[in-house]
This record gives C-alpha cells, structure tokens and sequence, in this order.
C-alpha cells in the first residue's frame, strides 16, 4: 500500500462504513482537521431493500416519491414500491423513459417537475449514475432527504455532494445534498447489464492515479491532503492493486460473481465517503477523470453519445500511468524549456479547444482562486522560479507517487478480464480528440494533476 502508516478511522465514519446509523455532523480527523460527515446510513448487503421503510421512519418520512427509469424500474423500483406500500408509506412514483435512457438535463428535470408531491415525502432514487444525480438535485432544491437505491455498481458519485447535470448541453456540475442514507442491495445491483458492472472496475482503477496526482500536488504544491481519506480510497480500490501485482487479474467472468461485485459497491462507496469527508471530489478525481470529462464534452458537442463515465475514467487512467511512467523515467532536466502562453493566447487556446463550450469555461476559470494550475500569464522570472522548485522537489515528488503507480501492461489486462475498454479506439474517440484532450483536459478543473505538471514542463 501506499502508505506505511495505517491511522483509526475516526468513529462516525468507521460506524457508517460497518453499516450502523450516525448522527450527521463535524468529525474530528487524524489529519488534524474537522470533516463534515452529512450523512446517516449505508446499508450494502443481501435484502437490504427490506430495510427501506426503517429507513424512511428513522428521517422522519411518511411518504416518498420515487424515482426510476424503465430500465431501473424493472430492476428494482416495482420491488421498491411494493415494499414501502405495504409499510403503508405513501407513494409518488415517477418512471422516466428508458430508451434513449434519459440523461441528466433540463427535459429530464421539467419530466420530474410534473410530479412533485408535498414536503413529507423523501425522494428515493432507484437507478445508477444519471437518476442517482437528477434525484439528488431535486430532492437538494426542495430541501427534502434523498435515499439512494443503487441498481448498478458503475459510479463512485452515489454519496457525492454534487449533481452532475447537463444544460445547454454543457456538463455542469452544481452543489447538492448528499444522500441521508445508501440502500444498497447485490441481489439487485449485482445483477445490473455486466456492462455497468464493468465500467464500476473501470471507475474504481482510477483511484490509484488520482491518488497519484494528489500526492504529486501535496509534494511540488504544498496542497492539503488527508492520509485517512488517502487510506480509505487506497484500501477500497486494493482489488485492481491485486490484480495488477499478481499479474494474473481475475480471469473469465469472475469480476462479475456476485461476492465480487458486493466488494466493488463497498469499494465505490467508501471513496465517496473520502469525498464527503474532505468536501470534494480530490481523493478520488485526477487527471484521468479530467480526461473523460473533455471526451465526454466533444461528444456532446458534436452530437454522440459518450461512453459511459467508468468506461472513459478507466481508459484515461491507463494513458496517465502511462504518462506518469514516461516522466519518471526521465526525470525534469532532460525536459524542454515551457514556453507558456500569455493570458490572451491561452484564452485563444481554449476557444479552440472547447468550442462554443468555451466562453462558460473562461467564465468558470476567472472565478478560480490562483494557483500553480495556471500556465499562463506567468512572467519569465516566475517560470524560472517554478521550473527551480520542481526540480528541487522532484525526488520527493516521485518517492510520493510511486506507491499509486501501476504497470500499465497489468492495468490494460485488468480492465480487460473485468470486460472495460482499454483502449481509446474502443471508446469511439478519434486520435485528433486524444491528442487535444492530453493537451486542453487540464482547463477544466483548478486542480494540479500530473497534466499540469507536463504541461509546465513543456512536454504536453
Ligand atoms: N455526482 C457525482 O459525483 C458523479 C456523477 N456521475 C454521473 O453519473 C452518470 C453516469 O452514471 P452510470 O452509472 O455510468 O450510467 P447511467 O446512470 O447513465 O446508466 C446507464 C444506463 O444503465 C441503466 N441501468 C442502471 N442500472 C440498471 C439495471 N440494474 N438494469 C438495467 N439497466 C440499468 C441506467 O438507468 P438509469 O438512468 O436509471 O441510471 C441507464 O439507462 C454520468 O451522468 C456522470 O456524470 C458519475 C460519477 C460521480
Ligand atoms: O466523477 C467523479 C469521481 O468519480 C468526480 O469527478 P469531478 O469532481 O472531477 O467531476
């Protein structure tokens, strides 16, 4: 593992993580901060649907409106229904087209509209990625609790505390309510379209370069980084770790047996537990995530329809190993002099980059504090600087991140015998889009990544 220490979770959240019920508020950490732990239950086992009338009591819901697609409402909502129903809870029920299956955006949310009930109701999002974050924003908006009914095992974004929507056909990401509780059941995710499952390892292998990028900014950037979160998300994506070290990763359909996916859920729950405890999405989003969020926004913007979201973070995962593996072994000096652009240039750059998605970029980017993400507009005496301390720094910096680094041979034959793509091809992406994304993907985040770092270097 990548650290040596092992620290104590702190309390509350050991208790939510074994499944019991905490009282929502500030948990003091080891990393010697306080983290806001905002939410009550996570039930992640065989017939935990049968437990979703408690749950719905213990907040203090005598109705509640549920939220499903076609698809998921096969899965799971028919069953959702008739449990709560026969514990006398009054029930909305709204039931979304499944093909095409409806994505996070204004016609989904005006469908939703139509149905709203009254204040006592919970909203109970029976779906995967896409309704888990269109509930999570109504249910933020009309300030009632959301309980989450995972049917897939293919995001890590079920006890996040944002909605990841689209409008005006731009990936937006707004603030929302976490979950007050996670009810989550294999015997119905573990029987989701292997496809989903699939893209859930996919997602779940991206850890490791997230973590390395977190722990690249701590070393050259002095960022804040809390070893509990670090230690929780290394601990839930310790499957892939040993597949890639055992060179021999799973084989067949076995990453798809029921026990496999239940550890999975348990996987992708506890990085969003990391999430929620540090208030963002750090510990579990690098440059890998930055990645498939720029294919994803090409696609939308010329009209396809995007891989789904593990399938691209697990592809982007393996070019990061690949460029983080490229860089160790060359080392800062042997790097071209960065000849960064001006103010006017880089916004030239995104324009051309982003399309008409630009302007809200630039717009986003404006509002963003200052920091060692910006590769522009910095004078040549600070490129000077800056070049100095990466180099001062860059034996600590590659002592902090090989422990999350993967050969990306093992990594490429993991997502393989999961059944994720491993290649862009596979994702439907042109080579011309590669090439963009490994160049223009850092503008979407202020977060430091080893893009960045590339990029101040002058190789990207
Ligand atoms: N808020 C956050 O922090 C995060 C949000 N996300 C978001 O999640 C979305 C991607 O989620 P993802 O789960 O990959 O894909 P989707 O939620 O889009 O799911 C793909 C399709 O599979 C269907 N489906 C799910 N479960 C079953 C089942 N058991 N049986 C049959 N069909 C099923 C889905 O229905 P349905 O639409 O009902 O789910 C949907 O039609 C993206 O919008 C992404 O931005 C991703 C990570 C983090
Ligand atoms: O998808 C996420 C974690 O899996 C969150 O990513 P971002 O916060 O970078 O959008």
């Amino acid at each position: 593992m990548g650290t040596m220490q092992h620290y104590r979770l702190p309390e509350p959240v050991a208790a939510l993580l074994r499944g019991e019920e905490v009282r929502p508020g500030r948990v003091r950490c080891a990393c010697g901060r306080e983290h806001e732990v905002a939410m009550r239950r996570l039930v992640n086992r065989p017939g935990a649907l049968e437990e979703l009338p408690a749950v719905l009591e213990r907040l203090g819901a005598g109705a509640a409106w549920v939220i499903a697609d076609e698809h998921t409402d096969r899965a799971a909502g028919e069953r959702v229904r008739s449990i709560l129903g026969r514990a006398g809870i009054r029930l909305t029920a709204s039931v979304l087209p499944g093909d095409p299956p409806p994505h996070p955006n204004e016609q989904a949310l005006g469908r939703l509209a139509l149905d709203i009930p009254g204040r006592d109701a919970a909203v109970v999002a029976v779906g995967s990625g896409t309704i888990t974050d269109l509930a999570r924003f109504v249910a933020s908006r009309l300030e009632v609790p959301l309980v989450a009914v995972p049917t897939a095992a293919s995001v890590d974004g079920f006890t996040s505390s944002v909605a990841a929507m689209i409008a005006g056909g731009v990936r937006v990401t707004y603030p929302a309510a976490p979950p007050a509780a996670v009810v989550a059941d294999p015997e119905i995710y573990a029987h989701a379209p292997p496809r989903l499952t699939a893209s859930g390892w996919a997602e779940l292998s991206g850890k490791w370069t997230a973590l390395a990028d977190w722990a690249l900014a701590q070393a050259l950037n002095g960022e804040y980084r809390c070893p509990v979160a670090v230690q929780m998300v290394e601990e839930a994506a310790a499957p892939v770790r040993s597949a890639w070290e055992r060179k021999e990763p799973g084989g067949g359909g076995s990453w798809h047996a029921p026990e496999r996916v239940q550890a999975l859920m348990r996987g992708l729950l506890q990085v969003g537990v990391a999430m929620l405890m540090v208030g963002n999405s750090r510990p579990a989003s690098g440059a890998e995530h930055h990645l498939a969020h720029f294919w994803e926004m090409r696609d939308l913007l010329e009209g396809r329809e995007p891989a789904l979201h593990g399938e691209r973070v697990g592809v982007g995962t393996l070019m990061v190993q690949r460029l983080y593996r490229a860089l160790l072994e060359t080392g800062p000096a042997a790097w071209p002099s960065p000849a960064l652009p001006s103010r006017e240039q880089h916004e030239a750059r995104v324009a051309r980059y982003f399309g008409r998605l630009a302007g809200p970029l630039l717009a986003e980017q404006r509002s963003w504090a200052d920091g060692p993400w910006r590769l522009f507009g910095r004078d040549s005496e600070e490129i000077a600087r800056r070049r100095a301390h990466v180099v001062s720094r860059w034996d600590d910096a590659v002592a902090a991140v090989r422990p999350f680094l993967a050969p990306p041979e093992a990594l490429e034959a993991f997502l393989r015998s999961a059944g994720a793509p491993a290649s862009w091809e596979e994702l439907g992406l042109a080579s011309g889009v590669v090439t963009d994304s490994l160049r223009a993907a850092r503008e979407v985040r202020s977060r430091y990544t080893v893009l960045h770092l590339a990029g101040e270097l002058g190789v990207l």
